[in-house]
């Protein structure tokens, strides 16, 4: 999707020296001449005329700022000097610095909007989408959304995201079309990664919503060790107006300590299940939960808590007991964005998440669902919700299809094996997940070394996704619960360094029951 030329936003060598040095990143400048940019880039392939090119990446090479200028770029901004002759604004940190003049060439946009921010190790696309809906009811579709999913700004305006928070010069780029759209409401996902690289800098959030952190995204390209995982989801709400915590999850102390730095405790809070924390504000109690969704009572605790008019009764439409938690984030989010208890409660009956516990039901061969689950975290907590129901019924057998990804977050791999084993599943088949430029059958092997094998029935490999899949669904008996892991809606299979078109787990398991069951 082509986002309209937005024409009136521009900015120009002397704002730009005045902002980088006000924040401290201007080292010096070069060949200064007085410019107006119309254009701003850091891919030389899209430079235009009258361009401020910025020499950011692990990847930029001299090439690419040669191609920029003769593209039609008038000046550069770098963290260290080309002498090409053209104007550079030699900077301490680029990512920064991009950051900074891209939210300025764009006119602040987050300025006419309320933006809410969401981390968390799991639950960032889950209770985006739970606020996004209540919100868009609520505003009357004036709600931008920015998910690992989808990138929605109004008006039509909607493609896939390839990122899950986006580089910054396409963040502000984003935000300022969703205000010329109309919108006055954004919820987006607010990666870790998206702090340790400076993507959010200079974003100011309305709300912050910490869901929860486990291990997960330490390695290469990621984060180096747990400590700075959590220090980079911790500045979100440093960044944030209003913080607001899940009591239940890991580390909850600490959380809190990092949201109290900078936030007034009238403006932090406190959600769980009820009776979990003595400070709670706003708790819920799951009153009943199955395969279709889950009923849940949302009680004020404090007085802050009940100002939010939430008390009542909800129905969510996305099944898993830990979608509650998500809900009642999403529910806050929307209450102080402005939304009534009525149409939040009208909103969470007709949440639908692409790839998250997506369910294809079968005459004979159980139930089948799809979803994103791919760490221990949700790994554990998804079968252990299915196991739950499933002592609710009859007797049934468990089977999980899942691989993991090459070439990053090795340390899934034995957590994967670890969560399989705790949760006692019938039957595993281990098959391809985007191996990169590893060899699938190996990464299979690494998880199956973690799986203690007295405590799962029957483990094997089958290489071919789909061939994994049929497997799975042939063998399994009406009252069996197939659980397709890891890809959610993903329509590819990152191999050697290509997205290799696969159809999704969707759409492999409605032809293989189609097959079946004609
Ligand atoms: C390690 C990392 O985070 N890399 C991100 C980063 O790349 P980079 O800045 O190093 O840039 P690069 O890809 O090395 O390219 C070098 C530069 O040369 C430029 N170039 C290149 C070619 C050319 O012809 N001309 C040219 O000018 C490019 O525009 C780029 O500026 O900036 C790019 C956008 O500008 C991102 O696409 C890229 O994310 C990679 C692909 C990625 O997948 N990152 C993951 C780890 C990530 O960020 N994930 C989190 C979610 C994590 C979670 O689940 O919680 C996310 O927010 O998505
Ligand atoms: N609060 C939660 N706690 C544990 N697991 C969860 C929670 N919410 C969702 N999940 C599980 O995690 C999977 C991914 O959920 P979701 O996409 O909402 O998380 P995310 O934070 O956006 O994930 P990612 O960072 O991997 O994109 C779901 O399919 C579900 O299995």
């Amino acid at each position: 999707m082509t986002l309209q030329i937005i024409d009136q936003v521009h900015i120009d060598t002397n704002s730009a020296i005045s902002l980088l040095t006000e924040h401290g990143l201007l080292v010096r400048t070069e060949n200064y001449r007085q410019h107006f940019f119309y254009h701003v880039e850091y891919n030389s392939k899209l430079v235009q005329s009258e361009t401020l090119f910025f020499c950011k990446g692990a990847a930029f090479k001299e090439d690419y700022l040669n191609e920029a200028i003769d593209r039609g770029a008038t000046a550069y901004v770098a963290e260290q000097s080309y002498q090409n002759g053209a104007t550079a604004l030699i900077v301490t940190n680029i990512q920064r610095a991009m950051a900074l003049l891209s939210n300025a060439f764009y006119g602040f946009p987050s300025n006419d909007l309320f933006a809410i921010g969401i981390t968390g190790t799991k639950g960032k696309t889950s209770t985006a989408y739970f606020a996004a809906t209540a919100l868009n009811l609520g505003t009357d579709d004036r709600t931008a959304l920015i998910s690992t999913l989808n990138t929605s700004l109004g008006k039509g305006d909607v493609f896939k995201s390839k990122l899950t928070t986006p580089e910054s010069l396409d963040l502000f780029r984003y935000l300022r079309q969703a205000v010329d759209n109309g919108m006055t409401h954004l919820v987006m996902e607010v990666s870790s990664q998206s702090y340790l690289l400076d993507r959010v800098y200079s974003l100011h959030f309305g709300i912050g919503v910490f869901l929860n952190i486990s291990s997960d995204h330490v390695g290469q390209n990621e984060h180096p060790d747990f400590a700075n995982y959590l220090f980079c989801k911790e500045q979100l709400l440093l960044n944030s107006s209003v913080c607001v915590l899940n009591t239940q999850m890991d580390h909850f102390e600490e959380v809190y300590q990092a949201a109290k730095v900078s936030t007034a405790p009238d403006k932090i809070y406190l959600f769980g299940e009820a009776g979990s924390h003595p400070d709670l504000d706003l708790a819920y109690q799951i009153q009943s939960t199955g395969l279709a969704g889950s009923n849940f009572q949302l009680t004020g605790v404090s007085d802050r808590g009940s100002a939010l008019m939430l008390d009542g009764e909800y129905q969510s439409s996305v099944a898993g007991d830990y979608n509650v938690g998500n809900a009642t984030a999403a529910a806050i989010c929307a209450a102080i964005g402005g939304v009534k208890k009525k149409t939040i409660q009208e909103a969470f009956g007709q949440v639908h998440i692409a790839g998250r516990m997506e369910v294809i039901r079968t005459q004979e061969h159980g139930t089948v669902y799809v979803d994103y689950a791919h760490d221990y975290a949700s790994v554990k907590r998804l079968l252990a919700f299915l196991k739950d129901q499933q002592h609710q019924g009859e007797p049934s057998q468990i089977t999980v299809v899942l691989g993991a990804p090459g070439n990053k977050g090795v340390s899934r791999r034995p957590d994967l094996g670890k969560a399989l084993a705790e949760e006692r599943v019938n039957r595993v088949i281990l098959t391809t997940d985007d191996p990169a430029f590893e060899d699938p059958q190996a990464i299979a092997a690494e998880i199956d070394a973690h799986i203690d094998h007295d405590r799962v029935g029957q483990v094997e490999y089958v290489a071919d996704r789909r061939e994994a899949i049929e497997t799975a669904i042939q063998a399994a008996r009406a009252g069996d619960l197939v659980v397709l892991a890891g890809k959610g809606t993903d329509q590819y299979q990152k191999v050697a360094g290509v997205d290799t078109p696969y159809p999704g787990d969707i759409a492999v398991a409605r032809q293989v029951v189609a097959h079946l069951e004609g």
